[in-house]
């Protein structure tokens, strides 16, 4: 096999088998120089034809607008060369008070996020929940009145258009990075590290959310279309914005300004540390990733970023708790791998001799959620609070309020007991049954707490739950199981990359349903990469069953251009940002279409462009593959390739794969497709049946040895001695 030209690509050959990281990395299509993080560019024809917008500065609203051709105006161009971009820190001091600050008016706001395809929508609130209420009460009403469903369902249609109409609110957007500084006011050390990090652009959904979740009094000054509730304490937020398009930042931004804006209101001290912000993420790479994002936005400020750890010991009310109930949440389903006993250098141990200690000093606080949820609920009788918490954030919230996590994540959610925590969740996918979930527990948490609700806004950036427009898709059908197996070698081999459309070029991630799958795919693939050229050091496989340093090891060396090929299950489909990844092998079909735009989205981050996105399916898969098929046509639409002879997924498919059945799409996202399981129970979970398995016995053995025990304790230690001289004498007799 000459699979060591493909791989051996645009890279150095080093004799000592140990590549240069940044030579692996630098030549790659989607590893390149960002051309630009936005996704969306429309030209929206503007609806009022009175204001004119200059874009020299001196803002004329006055003058009448003579050209509509919106698709010239550039928004987003920087309104001062990039080394003006960040004044001195005396001129930055000085800014906020001596600039005017100009807002945009509610149509030009409008254009503005018309052109970039984002749409807000206000969920609930005090407006809306009467609303709701009025509206379901004479929706049943008519709904008996009405025996022509057709025509309710027709003007049910149009209410509903109509009602969405008023929902929406045009906030103001964040037209550059300059901005925070000037108008949003953020602190001049916060400015000057995300322009240290080289983002020139915001992205749409920090376009978007930065003003609104920074100073939601001044992002919705001039939105007068739809009524919005008083919005000075904050609002609770919820965006569904593409893989890859910088949510990260998004919540740290205003997570770290919080904290910093809090402090100085107070008059506290930089070194007093007060847990102010948590964010959730469903895993540990993920949690660690949010970690050093956030470490890097705060440098200088003297905010402490902290990754939970099992040792960890924060500053927490007691109050006398429910144990059973905070106990029951916790899911047996949950990474296993996050029990094990890990090294802590910022706090203290839980228990009698952690006590003791002081709590560990910590501003923003990132976990996974079962972690946090046994610090809270980890001492008997008692069940630990966070009223200090002012900002609860769930990157991937999908996930985090989906039946495996949800136990937990509310857990978290009810310990976070300051009247004005506000919650804001993130993801690119979202079902409505999230939206509604979370739209009940804030009315809840509001009367529970006799409060007037918060607004819950909804952003979703370009089309929800779908697309990843900026990367090459690819379906690939094999009949039976070991041709997918051929099949993806045949795409790595020179010689068939004509047939196969774009090679697959390293590195490249491969996911599989469950883990020994990738287990057992790694071992077929590490003896195809020759010696020469690293060898089985380039293939690698990560998964939930392995410890948490052999994880971090994998991760660095597959970020460092060490590792070409790494072989894993969903535990990296969410979240994980590899900037150089330049492909995406599903080697196992994703048990959902928002499985599908996670997975693929690990490639083409930030607008990058040259990723690749193959999927493998099979006779087994053809009852379920059309949701993913659906995601690819709808990708290949906003990219503008639909019908070409480059799409993927041409209409002839579309129509000849059949639907799947409501029932069926919720089996195959919980159980996965049924012959690739090993048997065992039903549970989503990136662990195999064979590992649970391991674990039951395990624990079984455990328990065993407990019994034993036990027993010899109620015997007596003269019988003990007996019994052991007993078993003594029959080794000896064997
Ligand atoms: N304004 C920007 N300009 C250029 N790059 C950016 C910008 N904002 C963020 N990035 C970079 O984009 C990459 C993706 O960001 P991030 O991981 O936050 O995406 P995400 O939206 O959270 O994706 P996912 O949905 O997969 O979790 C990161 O490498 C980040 O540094």
């Amino acid at each position: 096999m000459d699979i060591l030209k493909v791989l051996s690509r645009g890279i150095k050959h080093n004799p000592k088998n140990k590549p240069q990281a940044a030579g692996a990395t630098t030549q790659l299509p989607s590893a390149g120089a960002l051309p630009h993080p936005q996704l969306f560019h429309d030209p929206v024809a503007s609806r009022s034809k009175k204001r004119k917008r200059r874009r020299d500065g001196q803002e004329d609203r006055e003058e009448a607008q003579d050209d509509t051709d919106m698709s010239d105006v550039d928004y987003f161009a920087p309104k001062k060369p990039a080394t003006e971009a960040v004044p001195t820190d005396a001129e930055q001091e000085e800014a906020p008070k001596k600039r005017k600050i100009k807002l945009l008016d509610e149509d030009e706001c409008r254009q503005i996020l018309r052109s970039h395809r984002l749409k807000f929508t206000i969920l609930s609130g005090p407006r809306q929940v009467e609303a709701d209420e009025e509206e379901s009460a004479s929706e049943k009403k008519k709904k008996k009145q009405k025996k022509d469903k057709k025509d309710a369902d027709t003007k049910e249609k149009e209410k509903k258009e109509k009602d969405d109409h008023k929902k929406q609110i045009f906030p103001q957007p964040l037209t550059s990075f300059g901005e925070l500084r000037h108008t949003y006011d953020v602190s001049p050390q916060l400015a000057a590290n995300i322009s240290a990090q080289g983002f020139r652009v915001p992205t749409e959904v920090q376009l978007a959310s930065l003003p609104l979740l920074l100073r939601p009094a001044t992002a919705l000054k001039k939105a007068k279309s739809a009524e919005i509730p008083s919005a000075t304490n904050g609002v609770d937020f919820l965006a569904v914005a593409p893989t890859g398009s910088g949510k990260t930042i998004t919540f740290l931004i205003p997570a770290i300004d919080g904290v910093l804006r809090r402090r100085a209101e107070e008059g506290r001290e930089s070194d007093a540390h007060v847990l102010e912000a948590v964010v959730v993420a469903p895993t540990r790479e993920l949690a660690s990733q949010i970690v050093n994002e956030g470490r890097k936005l705060a440098i200088g400020t003297g905010v402490r970023v902290v990754l939970m750890k099992r040792t960890l010991r924060l500053a927490a009310e007691e109050v006398k708790g429910d144990q059973t109930k905070e106990e029951e949440e916790k899911s047996e389903d949950e990474d296993a791998s996050e029990d094990e006993e890990s090294e802590d250098s910022e706090g203290e141990k839980t228990g009698k001799e952690g006590d003791a200690k002081p709590p560990a000093r910590v501003d923003i606080l990132v976990t996974t959620p079962k972690i946090l949820l046994n610090f809270l609920s980890g001492k008997p009788g008692v069940r630990r609070l966070l009223p200090t918490v002012r900002s609860l954030i769930l990157d991937e919230a999908d996930v985090l309020l989906d039946p495996i996590f949800r136990k937990q994540t509310m857990g978290i959610w009810r310990a976070c007991t300051h009247s004005d925590v506000s919650l804001t969740c993130w993801s690119a996918t979202m079902a409505s049954n999230v939206e509604a979930l979370l739209t009940k527990q804030l009315d809840k948490r509001a009367k529970q707490a006799d409060a007037t609700p918060r607004p819950l806004i909804r952003l979703v950036v370009g089309l929800k739950d779908t697309a990843v427009p900026n990367i090459t898709h690819k379906l690939i059908y094999t009949a039976t199981e070991p041709g997918k197996l051929l099949a993806l070698r045949q795409l790595l081999h020179p010689a068939s990359s004509a047939d196969s459309g774009p090679p697959l070029r390293p590195p490249f991630l491969v996911f599989t349903q469950t883990i020994d799958r990738a287990q057992a795919l790694h071992n077929e693939l590490k003896y195809d990469i020759p010696l020469e050229a690293g060898g089985s050091a380039r293939v690698a496989v990560l998964h939930s069953s392995l410890p948490d340093s052999a994880r971090s090891k994998i991760m660095a060396r597959f970020r460092g251009g060490e590792v070409w090929v790494l072989i894993t299950t969903d535990v990296l489909a969410r979240g994980v940002d590899f900037a150089g990844v330049n492909g995406v092998v599903n080697y196992d079909v994703p048990t959902s279409a928002a499985a599908y735009v996670h997975r693929a989205g690990r490639t083409g981050r930030a607008g990058r462009e040259g990723g690749v996105a193959v999927t493998f399916y099979t006779k087994d898969d053809i009852p379920f593959v059309k949701s993913v098929a659906n995601v690819i046509a709808a990708s290949e639409r906003q990219a503008g390739k639909e019908g070409t002879e480059g799409a993927a997924v041409q209409k002839w498919l579309l129509d000849a794969l059949p639907k799947v059945a409501k029932e069926d799409k919720r089996k195959l996202k919980v159980r996965g497709v049924e012959s690739r399981r090993s048997g065992g129970k039903a549970t989503i979970t990136t662990k195999s049946a064979w590992e649970r398995r391991r674990e039951h016995n395990k624990a079984q053995a455990i328990e065993a040895s407990k019994r034993r025990k036990r027993q010899r304790r109620e015997e007596g230690p003269a019988q003990g001695e007996a019994r052991k001289a007993g078993r003594g004498g029959v080794g000896r007799a064997g």
